[in-house]
């Protein structure tokens, strides 16, 4: 049926965008750190141990020891604005609100500790939201990021009557955009350092061996990525992968035995860039741009430089922006 001529117009409906990373703890501060420690680990998606086996060893062990060496590492790292993780995810998301037109609403959660992820879906649905985008910012998939995040989503529509539509973003470790953004980074992050590295890491989060035999894309999408960026570059980047937990055998090389094998190896300097991670975090800023300095220099190198991850830069947000656009294809368009 046509509308009559003098009909009003038909208002676009809200659009929500919620932007999900991984969560850090409130505070730099053994509690806090716990509280996170029990809600991460006890995810049957992060931790692939039947829960009856494994809850004793979490709440025996492992949270009476971790956190207070974490709650540690945390504070090296922890800024006036928060843990850099929250900080920079919380700038992400206000960079982009009003990338995307008056009706898309721009938020964003963490899937463990706040703003929890199940508060921002009904938030957003509160706010009038009819569609929502979930995106999970983990370029390469592992289902213990990307597939947990979603799942959470997915929880809260669960519990709703009227629920709105949803899409959720695919992995984007291979996308022209991404690869393009980080070679830039990383070409401008080389040319401001005052030496020319002999070897150039991407560093990615590990994960357990088992977990690829197991058919998850993770070690696939970080090498793939690897690749690309090394075509763009011109030049080899090496893969490594870091912050092992526990004691099953996890995805190898590790960043730490690399870092320290170089020197003997005759490469004495060395640069890192961390492309799985879109935010700069512990495991970043502690992890590699601390304890992996002190690692290659007490092996022998000389010269050691951690290049940041896109965060919130003019390209980072580009890149994000392109790839929520596409998603966004369809919902934008003229009702
Ligand atoms: C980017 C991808 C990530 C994958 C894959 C991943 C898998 C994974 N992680 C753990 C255990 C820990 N990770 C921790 C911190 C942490 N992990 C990621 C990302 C991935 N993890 C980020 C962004 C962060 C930083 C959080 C921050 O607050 O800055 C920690 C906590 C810190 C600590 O105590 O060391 C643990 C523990 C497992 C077991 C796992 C595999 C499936
Ligand atoms: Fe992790
Ligand atoms: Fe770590």
């Amino acid at each position: 049926m046509m509308l009559p001529a003098d009909h009003p117009p038909v208002a676009p409906p809200t659009i929500g965008v919620l932007i999900i990373n991984l969560g850090t703890p409130d505070a730099p501060d053994a509690p806090a750190v716990k509280r996170y420690l029990r809600q991460f680990l006890s995810d049957p998606r992060v931790v692939e141990i039947p829960q009856i086996l494994w809850q004793p060893l979490l709440r025996g062990v492992i949270l009476n020891t971790r956190p207070k060496k974490s709650a540690h590492a945390y504070g090296l790292v922890w800024s006036e604005e928060g843990s850099p993780l929250a900080a920079i995810t919380r700038r992400q998301a206000a960079a982009l609100q009003g990338a995307f037109g008056e009706n898309v609403i721009v938020d964003h959660a963490m899937r463990y500790g706040r703003p929890a992820i199940r508060d921002r879906v009904a938030a957003l649905k509160a706010a009038g939201c009819e569609r929502i985008l979930i995106a999970p910012l983990y370029p390469q998939y592992c289902a213990a990021t990307t597939a947990t995040a979603n799942d959470e989503a997915f929880a809260e529509l669960r519990a709703m009557r009227w629920q709105p539509a949803v899409r959720t973003l695919p992995p984007y470790h291979d996308d022209p955009a991404y690869i393009a953004a980080l070679a830039s980074s990383v070409t401008d992050g080389l040319a401001a350092l005052d030496f020319a590295p002999d070897v150039l890491i991407a560093t990615f989060h590990g994960m357990p061996q088992r977990t690829l035999e197991l058919g998850d894309p993770y070690h696939c999408h970080c090498r793939k990525t690897a690749r690309l960026l090394g075509e763009a570059l011109g030049r080899e980047v090496r893969v490594a992968f870091q912050s092992r937990f526990g004691r099953a055998k996890w995805l190898e090389p590790a960043t730490d035995t690399t870092l320290a094998a170089l020197p003997g190896e005759g490469a004495r300097k060395v640069a890192l860039v961390a492309p799985g991670f879109s935010a700069d975090c512990l495991e970043t800023l502690e992890e590699i741009a601390i304890r992996g300095r002190e690692t290659f220099l007490e092996a022998g190198g000389s010269h050691f430089a951690y290049l940041p991850c896109l965060n919130d830069s003019p390209g980072g947000i580009a890149m994000l922006q392109t790839l929520l656009a596409r998603e966004l294809e369809g919902w934008l368009a003229p009702q």
